[in-house]
Protein backbone atom coordinates (compact mmCIF):
# COMPACT_ATOMS: atom_id res chain seq x y z
CA UNK A 1 0.00 0.00 0.00
CA UNK A 2 1.77 3.88 -1.37
CA UNK A 3 1.63 6.30 1.51
CA UNK A 4 -0.47 8.95 1.54
CA UNK A 5 1.13 12.24 0.14
CA UNK A 6 -1.70 14.53 1.51
CA UNK A 7 -3.78 12.81 5.04
CA UNK A 8 -6.02 15.47 7.25
CA UNK A 9 -7.51 14.64 10.32
CA UNK A 10 -10.20 16.58 11.52
CA UNK A 11 -10.03 19.88 9.83
CA UNK A 12 -12.44 22.25 11.26
CA UNK A 13 -12.70 26.06 10.28
CA UNK A 14 -15.63 27.94 11.04
CA UNK A 15 -16.76 31.85 10.24
CA UNK A 16 -19.04 33.55 12.65
CA UNK A 17 -21.26 36.18 11.64
CA UNK A 18 -23.34 38.21 14.13
CA UNK A 19 -26.60 35.65 13.54
CA UNK A 20 -24.60 32.22 12.60
CA UNK A 21 -21.47 29.71 12.47
CA UNK A 22 -21.11 29.06 8.89
CA UNK A 23 -19.02 26.04 8.66
CA UNK A 24 -16.31 25.65 5.72
CA UNK A 25 -14.89 22.64 6.93
CA UNK A 26 -16.27 20.44 9.47
CA UNK A 27 -14.30 17.39 11.22
CA UNK A 28 -12.50 16.88 7.27
CA UNK A 29 -10.89 13.47 7.02
CA UNK A 30 -9.32 13.40 3.54
CA UNK A 31 -6.21 11.55 2.11
CA UNK A 32 -4.44 11.08 -1.80
CA UNK A 33 -1.91 9.04 -2.19
CA UNK A 34 0.59 9.85 -5.42
CA UNK A 35 -0.69 9.66 -8.38
CA UNK A 36 -3.95 9.87 -7.16
CA UNK A 37 -7.12 12.22 -8.92
CA UNK A 38 -9.21 13.30 -6.55
CA UNK A 39 -12.45 15.47 -7.85
CA UNK A 40 -14.44 17.19 -5.28
CA UNK A 41 -17.24 18.77 -6.10
CA UNK A 42 -20.10 20.37 -3.78
CA UNK A 43 -22.42 23.33 -4.51
CA UNK A 44 -21.65 26.98 -4.16
CA UNK A 45 -20.25 27.80 -0.77
CA UNK A 46 -19.90 24.48 0.65
CA UNK A 47 -16.46 24.45 1.32
CA UNK A 48 -14.06 23.48 -1.65
CA UNK A 49 -12.13 26.78 -1.97
CA UNK A 50 -11.40 26.66 1.87
CA UNK A 51 -10.07 22.78 1.96
CA UNK A 52 -7.72 23.39 -0.96
CA UNK A 53 -6.50 26.76 0.37
CA UNK A 54 -6.25 25.00 3.81
CA UNK A 55 -4.32 22.30 1.89
CA UNK A 56 -1.80 24.84 0.65
CA UNK A 57 -1.36 26.34 3.57
CA UNK A 58 -3.00 29.88 2.30
CA UNK A 59 -5.39 29.72 4.99
CA UNK A 60 -5.35 28.48 8.37
CA UNK A 61 -7.91 25.57 10.26
CA UNK A 62 -9.05 26.56 13.58
CA UNK A 63 -8.20 22.66 14.65
CA UNK A 64 -7.62 19.34 12.95
CA UNK A 65 -4.19 18.21 11.13
CA UNK A 66 -2.88 18.07 8.01
CA UNK A 67 -0.11 16.83 6.31
CA UNK A 68 1.65 17.18 2.97
CA UNK A 69 4.59 15.73 1.64
CA UNK A 70 5.94 15.15 5.18
CA UNK A 71 5.22 19.08 6.29
CA UNK A 72 2.67 19.33 9.24
CA UNK A 73 1.22 22.28 7.68
CA UNK A 74 -1.18 23.19 10.56
CA UNK A 75 1.77 24.19 12.57
CA UNK A 76 4.36 25.40 10.03
CA UNK A 77 5.21 29.06 10.03
CA UNK A 78 4.51 30.94 7.13
CA UNK A 79 7.86 30.86 5.79
CA UNK A 80 7.91 27.07 5.75
CA UNK A 81 4.23 27.14 4.02
CA UNK A 82 5.66 29.02 0.89
CA UNK A 83 8.72 26.66 1.23
CA UNK A 84 6.06 23.73 0.67
CA UNK A 85 4.14 25.59 -1.93
CA UNK A 86 7.32 26.68 -4.04
CA UNK A 87 8.67 22.96 -3.77
CA UNK A 88 6.07 20.61 -3.36
CA UNK A 89 2.64 22.29 -4.05
CA UNK A 90 1.20 23.68 -7.39
CA UNK A 91 -2.02 25.73 -7.12
CA UNK A 92 -4.14 26.41 -10.59
CA UNK A 93 -6.96 28.94 -9.94
CA UNK A 94 -10.35 29.79 -12.75
CA UNK A 95 -8.51 32.75 -13.59
CA UNK A 96 -4.98 32.16 -14.86
CA UNK A 97 -3.36 34.29 -13.19
CA UNK A 98 -0.50 34.37 -15.60
CA UNK A 99 1.64 37.96 -16.06
CA UNK A 100 0.47 39.58 -19.00
CA UNK A 101 3.56 41.07 -20.23
CA UNK A 102 5.33 37.89 -19.99
CA UNK A 103 5.81 34.96 -22.38
CA UNK A 104 4.60 31.47 -21.72
CA UNK A 105 7.87 30.01 -20.61
CA UNK A 106 8.59 33.40 -18.76
CA UNK A 107 5.65 32.71 -16.87
CA UNK A 108 6.69 29.42 -16.17
CA UNK A 109 10.48 30.03 -15.66
CA UNK A 110 9.31 32.61 -12.75
CA UNK A 111 8.62 30.24 -9.47
CA UNK A 112 11.95 28.29 -10.79
CA UNK A 113 13.68 31.78 -10.46
CA UNK A 114 12.32 32.38 -7.67
CA UNK A 115 14.03 29.15 -5.91
CA UNK A 116 17.13 30.46 -7.36
CA UNK A 117 17.68 28.48 -10.43
CA UNK A 118 20.06 30.49 -12.92
CA UNK A 119 17.63 32.14 -15.67
CA UNK A 120 18.79 29.38 -18.64
CA UNK A 121 18.26 26.39 -16.40
CA UNK A 122 15.07 27.86 -15.39
CA UNK A 123 14.18 28.73 -19.34
CA UNK A 124 15.20 24.61 -20.55
CA UNK A 125 12.97 23.26 -17.62
CA UNK A 126 9.73 25.79 -18.53
CA UNK A 127 10.01 25.15 -22.21
CA UNK A 128 10.43 21.02 -20.77
CA UNK A 129 7.21 21.82 -19.10
CA UNK A 130 4.90 23.49 -21.39
CA UNK A 131 6.21 20.23 -23.63
CA UNK A 132 4.60 18.22 -20.95
CA UNK A 133 0.97 20.15 -21.12
CA UNK A 134 0.96 19.88 -24.95
CA UNK A 135 2.17 23.39 -25.42
CA UNK A 136 5.33 23.14 -27.59
CA UNK A 137 6.08 25.36 -30.31
CA UNK A 138 4.13 28.04 -28.29
CA UNK A 139 6.61 28.90 -25.24
CA UNK A 140 7.31 32.62 -26.49
CA UNK A 141 3.33 33.96 -27.18
CA UNK A 142 2.22 36.38 -24.81
CA UNK A 143 -1.03 34.97 -22.76
CA UNK A 144 -3.63 37.15 -24.41
CA UNK A 145 -1.99 35.02 -27.83
CA UNK A 146 -2.98 32.14 -26.42
CA UNK A 147 -6.61 30.20 -26.50
CA UNK A 148 -8.02 30.06 -22.66
CA UNK A 149 -7.52 26.45 -22.34
CA UNK A 150 -3.80 26.69 -23.48
CA UNK A 151 -3.80 29.81 -21.34
CA UNK A 152 -4.56 27.44 -18.09
CA UNK A 153 -2.49 24.50 -19.70
CA UNK A 154 0.25 27.53 -18.78
CA UNK A 155 -0.82 27.97 -15.37
CA UNK A 156 -0.50 23.91 -14.84
CA UNK A 157 2.55 24.15 -16.34
CA UNK A 158 3.74 26.79 -13.81
CA UNK A 159 2.17 24.56 -11.36
CA UNK A 160 4.24 21.79 -11.86
CA UNK A 161 7.72 23.40 -12.53
CA UNK A 162 10.74 22.30 -9.90
CA UNK A 163 9.17 18.89 -9.91
CA UNK A 164 5.97 19.92 -7.64
CA UNK A 165 4.42 16.65 -7.06
CA UNK A 166 0.98 17.70 -5.73
CA UNK A 167 -1.58 19.84 -8.29
CA UNK A 168 -4.48 21.72 -5.99
CA UNK A 169 -6.53 23.19 -8.69
CA UNK A 170 -10.04 25.40 -7.99
CA UNK A 171 -12.89 25.58 -10.94
CA UNK A 172 -9.93 25.29 -13.00
CA UNK A 173 -12.29 24.66 -16.38
CA UNK A 174 -14.44 26.85 -15.18
CA UNK A 175 -13.76 29.78 -17.92
CA UNK A 176 -12.99 27.45 -20.62
CA UNK A 177 -16.07 26.21 -23.77
CA UNK A 178 -17.00 22.43 -23.76
CA UNK A 179 -13.58 21.20 -25.25
CA UNK A 180 -11.21 22.81 -23.88
CA UNK A 181 -12.86 21.22 -20.43
CA UNK A 182 -12.03 17.44 -21.24
CA UNK A 183 -9.32 18.26 -22.86
CA UNK A 184 -7.86 19.86 -19.27
CA UNK A 185 -9.58 16.83 -17.45
CA UNK A 186 -7.55 14.65 -19.90
CA UNK A 187 -4.28 16.61 -18.80
CA UNK A 188 -5.02 16.28 -15.58
CA UNK A 189 -5.72 12.47 -16.02
CA UNK A 190 -2.45 12.01 -17.99
CA UNK A 191 -0.34 13.92 -15.23
CA UNK A 192 -1.75 11.74 -12.45
CA UNK A 193 -0.82 8.95 -14.61
CA UNK A 194 2.90 10.52 -14.67
CA UNK A 195 2.54 10.19 -10.78
CA UNK A 196 1.06 13.81 -10.04
CA UNK A 197 -1.32 14.07 -7.03
CA UNK A 198 -4.25 16.42 -8.19
CA UNK A 199 -6.78 17.53 -6.35
CA UNK A 200 -9.35 19.32 -8.40
CA UNK A 201 -12.67 21.27 -7.16
CA UNK A 202 -14.84 21.32 -10.19
CA UNK A 203 -18.92 22.23 -10.74
CA UNK A 204 -18.43 19.95 -14.14
CA UNK A 205 -19.64 16.41 -13.49
CA UNK A 206 -17.73 15.52 -16.38
CA UNK A 207 -14.41 15.89 -13.97
CA UNK A 208 -15.71 12.48 -12.15
CA UNK A 209 -14.72 10.49 -14.89
CA UNK A 210 -11.64 11.21 -15.06
CA UNK A 211 -11.01 10.84 -11.12
CA UNK A 212 -9.66 8.10 -9.19
CA UNK A 213 -11.92 9.31 -6.18
CA UNK A 214 -14.87 11.26 -5.57
CA UNK A 215 -16.15 13.36 -2.49
CA UNK A 216 -19.03 15.71 -2.22
CA UNK A 217 -18.53 18.54 0.24
CA UNK A 218 -22.05 19.71 2.21
CA UNK A 219 -21.92 22.42 4.33
CA UNK A 220 -18.28 22.44 5.36
CA UNK A 221 -18.78 18.24 5.55
CA UNK A 222 -16.57 15.78 3.01
CA UNK A 223 -18.34 12.97 1.99
CA UNK A 224 -17.15 9.89 -0.11
CA UNK A 225 -19.02 9.32 -3.47
CA UNK A 226 -18.70 6.22 -5.71
N1 LIG B 1 -13.30 35.13 4.71
C1 LIG B 1 -14.54 34.65 4.94
N2 LIG B 1 -15.36 35.25 5.83
C2 LIG B 1 -16.60 34.76 6.09
N3 LIG B 1 -17.12 33.67 5.48
C3 LIG B 1 -16.33 33.06 4.56
C4 LIG B 1 -15.02 33.50 4.25
N4 LIG B 1 -14.49 32.67 3.29
C5 LIG B 1 -15.45 31.75 3.04
N5 LIG B 1 -16.54 31.97 3.79
C6 LIG B 1 -17.77 31.17 3.80
O1 LIG B 1 -17.40 29.81 3.98
C7 LIG B 1 -18.23 28.96 3.16
C8 LIG B 1 -17.36 28.13 2.23
O2 LIG B 1 -16.77 29.00 1.25
P1 LIG B 1 -15.90 28.42 0.04
O3 LIG B 1 -15.38 29.61 -0.72
O4 LIG B 1 -14.91 27.47 0.55
O5 LIG B 1 -17.01 27.65 -0.82
P2 LIG B 1 -16.92 27.04 -2.29
O6 LIG B 1 -17.55 25.68 -2.21
O7 LIG B 1 -15.55 27.11 -2.81
O8 LIG B 1 -17.88 28.01 -3.10
P3 LIG B 1 -17.88 28.39 -4.69
O9 LIG B 1 -18.22 27.14 -5.41
O10 LIG B 1 -18.96 29.43 -4.77
O11 LIG B 1 -16.51 28.94 -4.99
C9 LIG B 1 -19.20 29.88 2.43
O12 LIG B 1 -20.41 29.91 3.14
C10 LIG B 1 -18.51 31.23 2.48
O13 LIG B 1 -19.46 32.29 2.47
Amino acid sequence: MISPLIRTQKIRKAYQSEVETVWAARDVDFEARPGEFVCIYGASGSGKSTLLNLLAGLDLADSGEIQVSGVDVATADEKQRAQLRLETVGVVFQDHNLIDEFTAVENVALPLEARGTSADAARTEAADQLRRVGLAGLEDRLPRQLSGGQRQRVGVARALTGNRAVLLADEPTGALDSAATLELFTLFRALCDEGITAVICSHDPRCRDYADTRYEIIDGRLEARS
